[in-house]
Protein backbone atom coordinates (compact mmCIF):
# COMPACT_ATOMS: atom_id res chain seq x y z
CA UNK A 1 0.00 0.00 0.00
CA UNK A 2 0.89 3.33 -0.60
CA UNK A 3 2.75 5.51 2.56
CA UNK A 4 -0.25 8.51 1.65
CA UNK A 5 -2.71 5.94 1.81
CA UNK A 6 -1.18 3.94 4.87
CA UNK A 7 -1.56 7.66 6.77
CA UNK A 8 -5.15 7.86 5.37
CA UNK A 9 -5.66 4.65 6.92
CA UNK A 10 -4.04 4.94 10.55
CA UNK A 11 -5.56 8.01 10.65
CA UNK A 12 -9.16 6.88 9.98
CA UNK A 13 -8.70 4.06 12.45
CA UNK A 14 -7.60 7.23 15.19
CA UNK A 15 -10.83 8.77 14.77
CA UNK A 16 -12.91 5.74 14.90
CA UNK A 17 -11.08 4.75 17.84
CA UNK A 18 -11.80 8.24 19.09
CA UNK A 19 -15.33 8.89 17.55
CA UNK A 20 -16.95 7.69 20.83
CA UNK A 21 -15.60 10.70 22.46
CA UNK A 22 -17.03 13.81 20.37
CA UNK A 23 -15.26 17.01 20.92
CA UNK A 24 -17.85 19.54 22.67
CA UNK A 25 -19.23 21.72 19.50
CA UNK A 26 -18.07 25.42 19.82
CA UNK A 27 -20.35 27.28 22.24
CA UNK A 28 -20.37 30.49 19.61
CA UNK A 29 -20.75 29.20 16.07
CA UNK A 30 -22.55 27.36 13.80
CA UNK A 31 -20.34 27.11 10.98
CA UNK A 32 -16.34 26.40 10.92
CA UNK A 33 -14.97 27.49 7.46
CA UNK A 34 -11.46 26.10 6.90
CA UNK A 35 -9.82 29.05 4.82
CA UNK A 36 -5.93 28.55 3.07
CA UNK A 37 -3.94 27.71 0.11
CA UNK A 38 -3.77 24.72 -2.26
CA UNK A 39 -2.50 21.94 0.06
CA UNK A 40 -3.11 24.00 3.34
CA UNK A 41 -5.27 20.74 4.51
CA UNK A 42 -8.72 22.72 4.19
CA UNK A 43 -10.30 19.06 3.02
CA UNK A 44 -7.77 16.76 5.16
CA UNK A 45 -8.33 18.61 8.45
CA UNK A 46 -12.00 19.71 7.89
CA UNK A 47 -13.19 15.98 7.70
CA UNK A 48 -11.30 14.85 10.93
CA UNK A 49 -12.68 18.30 12.30
CA UNK A 50 -16.11 17.35 11.78
CA UNK A 51 -16.13 13.70 12.41
CA UNK A 52 -14.54 15.15 16.12
CA UNK A 53 -17.38 17.78 16.29
CA UNK A 54 -20.02 15.61 15.56
CA UNK A 55 -20.67 17.93 12.48
CA UNK A 56 -21.49 17.32 8.93
CA UNK A 57 -18.53 18.15 6.75
CA UNK A 58 -19.17 20.03 3.18
CA UNK A 59 -16.14 20.37 1.01
CA UNK A 60 -16.82 23.48 -1.69
CA UNK A 61 -15.16 21.72 -4.27
CA UNK A 62 -17.28 18.30 -4.01
CA UNK A 63 -20.10 20.19 -3.67
CA UNK A 64 -20.00 21.66 -7.34
CA UNK A 65 -18.98 18.42 -8.46
CA UNK A 66 -21.85 16.81 -6.94
CA UNK A 67 -24.44 19.54 -7.97
CA UNK A 68 -22.68 20.03 -11.61
CA UNK A 69 -21.64 15.92 -12.02
CA UNK A 70 -18.80 17.32 -13.60
CA UNK A 71 -15.12 17.16 -11.54
CA UNK A 72 -13.24 20.45 -11.15
CA UNK A 73 -10.36 19.75 -13.69
CA UNK A 74 -13.19 18.94 -15.98
CA UNK A 75 -15.26 22.34 -15.11
CA UNK A 76 -12.19 24.32 -16.00
CA UNK A 77 -11.46 22.25 -18.98
CA UNK A 78 -14.45 22.45 -20.82
CA UNK A 79 -15.81 25.94 -19.42
CA UNK A 80 -13.14 27.92 -17.80
CA UNK A 81 -12.18 29.70 -15.03
CA UNK A 82 -14.93 32.00 -14.55
CA UNK A 83 -17.54 29.51 -14.83
CA UNK A 84 -16.12 27.65 -12.07
CA UNK A 85 -15.78 30.74 -10.12
CA UNK A 86 -19.44 31.38 -10.20
CA UNK A 87 -20.21 27.75 -9.67
CA UNK A 88 -17.86 28.46 -6.59
CA UNK A 89 -19.76 31.31 -5.13
CA UNK A 90 -23.20 30.04 -5.60
CA UNK A 91 -22.43 26.68 -3.76
CA UNK A 92 -20.88 29.18 -0.82
CA UNK A 93 -24.05 30.73 -0.21
CA UNK A 94 -26.04 27.74 -0.60
CA UNK A 95 -23.82 25.46 2.05
CA UNK A 96 -23.84 28.80 4.67
CA UNK A 97 -27.02 28.32 5.20
CA UNK A 98 -26.40 25.60 7.00
CA UNK A 99 -25.96 24.66 10.81
CA UNK A 100 -23.58 22.65 12.59
CA UNK A 101 -21.23 22.27 9.31
CA UNK A 102 -17.62 22.48 8.51
CA UNK A 103 -16.75 24.13 5.47
CA UNK A 104 -13.29 23.65 3.67
CA UNK A 105 -13.50 25.98 0.76
CA UNK A 106 -11.46 25.87 -2.13
CA UNK A 107 -8.37 28.36 -2.08
CA UNK A 108 -9.41 30.03 -4.74
CA UNK A 109 -12.85 31.39 -2.59
CA UNK A 110 -11.49 34.70 -0.49
CA UNK A 111 -10.26 36.09 -3.77
CA UNK A 112 -14.05 37.22 -4.87
CA UNK A 113 -15.21 40.30 -2.90
CA UNK A 114 -18.75 38.76 -2.64
CA UNK A 115 -17.45 35.43 -1.57
CA UNK A 116 -15.54 37.54 0.97
CA UNK A 117 -18.58 39.93 2.23
CA UNK A 118 -20.88 36.46 2.15
CA UNK A 119 -18.22 34.78 4.65
CA UNK A 120 -18.29 38.51 6.95
CA UNK A 121 -21.52 38.60 7.24
CA UNK A 122 -23.06 35.11 8.01
CA UNK A 123 -23.82 34.90 11.92
CA UNK A 124 -21.56 32.42 13.77
CA UNK A 125 -19.94 31.67 11.04
CA UNK A 126 -15.87 31.37 12.06
CA UNK A 127 -13.11 31.41 9.30
CA UNK A 128 -9.77 29.26 10.20
CA UNK A 129 -6.65 29.86 8.03
CA UNK A 130 -4.46 26.75 7.57
CA UNK A 131 -0.91 28.67 6.96
CA UNK A 132 2.41 27.75 5.60
CA UNK A 133 5.05 28.82 3.07
CA UNK A 134 4.41 28.03 -0.17
CA UNK A 135 6.79 25.50 -1.18
CA UNK A 136 5.71 23.33 2.11
CA UNK A 137 2.31 23.43 -0.01
CA UNK A 138 3.61 22.79 -2.78
CA UNK A 139 5.56 19.74 -1.82
CA UNK A 140 2.47 18.24 -0.26
CA UNK A 141 0.36 18.92 -3.23
CA UNK A 142 2.61 17.04 -5.12
CA UNK A 143 2.64 13.98 -3.00
CA UNK A 144 -0.81 13.40 -3.04
CA UNK A 145 -1.96 11.03 -5.57
CA UNK A 146 -3.96 13.43 -7.96
CA UNK A 147 -1.08 15.64 -7.87
CA UNK A 148 -1.77 16.84 -11.51
CA UNK A 149 -5.42 17.50 -10.66
CA UNK A 150 -5.27 21.38 -9.28
CA UNK A 151 -5.53 22.76 -12.72
CA UNK A 152 -4.33 26.22 -11.04
CA UNK A 153 -1.28 24.87 -10.26
CA UNK A 154 -0.42 22.89 -13.12
CA UNK A 155 2.38 26.31 -13.42
CA UNK A 156 4.20 27.03 -10.46
CA UNK A 157 5.18 30.63 -11.15
CA UNK A 158 1.52 31.22 -11.92
CA UNK A 159 0.11 29.67 -8.65
CA UNK A 160 3.47 31.59 -6.57
CA UNK A 161 1.62 34.87 -7.52
CA UNK A 162 -1.80 33.60 -6.70
CA UNK A 163 -0.23 32.32 -3.33
CA UNK A 164 1.32 36.20 -2.51
CA UNK A 165 -1.98 37.93 -3.79
CA UNK A 166 -4.27 35.78 -1.55
CA UNK A 167 -2.65 36.10 1.33
CA UNK A 168 -4.13 39.22 2.79
CA UNK A 169 -7.60 38.14 2.00
CA UNK A 170 -6.46 34.74 3.99
CA UNK A 171 -5.47 37.05 7.00
CA UNK A 172 -8.28 39.66 6.75
CA UNK A 173 -10.88 36.70 6.64
CA UNK A 174 -9.36 34.62 9.34
CA UNK A 175 -10.91 34.72 13.56
CA UNK A 176 -8.48 31.77 13.94
CA UNK A 177 -4.93 31.30 12.11
CA UNK A 178 -3.50 28.38 12.03
CA UNK A 179 0.33 27.37 11.57
CA UNK A 180 0.46 24.24 9.65
CA UNK A 181 4.02 24.29 9.24
CA UNK A 182 6.21 21.47 10.15
CA UNK A 183 2.78 19.56 11.49
CA UNK A 184 1.17 16.78 10.80
CA UNK A 185 -2.17 16.66 9.97
CA UNK A 186 -3.11 14.99 13.31
CA UNK A 187 -0.92 17.74 14.78
CA UNK A 188 -2.84 20.76 12.63
CA UNK A 189 -6.38 19.38 13.84
CA UNK A 190 -5.41 19.47 17.30
CA UNK A 191 -4.63 23.00 17.24
CA UNK A 192 -7.88 23.46 15.37
CA UNK A 193 -9.47 22.06 17.80
CA UNK A 194 -7.43 24.15 20.49
CA UNK A 195 -8.67 27.39 18.78
CA UNK A 196 -12.17 26.95 18.00
CA UNK A 197 -12.94 25.23 21.08
CA UNK A 198 -11.60 27.99 23.96
N1 LIG B 1 -0.09 19.84 8.97
C1 LIG B 1 -0.86 19.40 7.98
N2 LIG B 1 -2.15 19.76 7.96
C2 LIG B 1 -2.95 19.33 6.97
N3 LIG B 1 -2.57 18.52 5.94
C3 LIG B 1 -1.29 18.15 5.92
C4 LIG B 1 -0.38 18.55 6.93
N4 LIG B 1 0.81 18.04 6.64
C5 LIG B 1 0.68 17.33 5.50
N5 LIG B 1 -0.60 17.37 5.06
C6 LIG B 1 -1.07 16.73 3.83
O1 LIG B 1 -1.26 17.77 2.88
C7 LIG B 1 -2.34 17.45 2.01
C8 LIG B 1 -3.36 18.55 2.09
O2 LIG B 1 -4.29 18.35 1.07
P1 LIG B 1 -5.79 18.84 1.13
O3 LIG B 1 -6.41 18.48 2.42
O4 LIG B 1 -6.44 18.36 -0.12
O5 LIG B 1 -5.58 20.43 1.09
P2 LIG B 1 -6.53 21.56 0.53
O6 LIG B 1 -7.93 21.06 0.59
O7 LIG B 1 -6.27 22.73 1.44
O8 LIG B 1 -6.06 21.82 -0.86
C9 LIG B 1 -2.89 16.10 2.47
O9 LIG B 1 -2.30 15.07 1.70
C10 LIG B 1 -2.42 16.04 3.94
O10 LIG B 1 -2.28 14.70 4.41
O1 LIG C 1 -6.80 27.71 -5.36
C1 LIG C 1 -7.51 27.49 -6.37
O2 LIG C 1 -7.62 28.30 -7.30
C2 LIG C 1 -8.24 26.20 -6.43
C3 LIG C 1 -8.22 25.36 -5.34
C4 LIG C 1 -8.84 24.04 -5.34
O3 LIG C 1 -9.27 23.67 -4.03
P1 LIG C 1 -8.22 23.31 -2.85
O4 LIG C 1 -7.72 24.62 -2.28
O5 LIG C 1 -9.04 22.55 -1.88
O6 LIG C 1 -7.13 22.51 -3.46
C5 LIG C 1 -10.04 24.01 -6.31
O7 LIG C 1 -11.07 24.83 -5.81
C6 LIG C 1 -9.63 24.48 -7.67
O8 LIG C 1 -8.70 23.55 -8.18
C7 LIG C 1 -9.02 25.88 -7.67
MG1 LIG D 1 -9.54 20.91 -0.80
Amino acid sequence: MAAAALIEVSMEKTMSSQSARLAPAPAAFDRLVLTGFMGSGKTTIGALLAKHLGWTFLDLDHEIERRTGQTVPGLFAQHGESHFRRLESSALASVLGRRHVVIALGGGVPEELGNRLLLEQTPRTAVVYLEAPFEELLERCLRQPNATERPNLADTVLAAQRFARRQRHYEHLARFRVVTTGRTALETLDDVLAVALR
